[in-house]
């Protein structure tokens, strides 16, 4: 007969584990921040999506988001963050935004056409 099998989990964690856990939740944080910078990032451009969709301006600003990415990546260089992963990472975030101008102009024609 086999003993019984033994727990990999020890009860008193290792200093490894206990330094896993403590980075674990550090990144648990900065994940969580990471949300709500994000949530109120988007909170500003709804507000920004419907002004423009009032004032009939385009979705997008292609001018601006030059900008933006020449400044970020500067920002990424100077925090020891690949600025590419820095561009991709806005470029993402702006392609969604500006599906939401888009939904918002939308709304607002066919409100208009009512
Ligand atoms: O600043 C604007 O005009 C926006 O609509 C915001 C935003 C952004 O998410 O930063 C989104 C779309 C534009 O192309 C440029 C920037």
């Amino acid at each position: 007969m086999n003993p019984e099998p033994t727990s990999s989990v020890p009860c008193t964690p290792d200093p490894a584990h206990k330094e896993l856990e403590r980075l674990r939740a550090s990144i648990d944080n900065i994940d969580a921040a990471l949300v709500h910078m994000l949530a109120e990032r988007f909170r500003c451009t709804q507000e920004v999506g419907k002004l423009k969709a009032r004032a009939h301006l385009p979705p997008a600003d292609p001018s601006r988001e030059t900008r933006q990415i020449e400044r970020l990546r500067q920002l990424a260089q100077d925090a020891h963050l690949d600025p590419d992963f820095a561009e991709k990472f806005l470029a993402f975030v702006i392609r969604e935004v500006i599906r939401h101008h888009e939904a918002i102009a939308a709304d607002s024609r066919n409100a208009r056409n009512e």
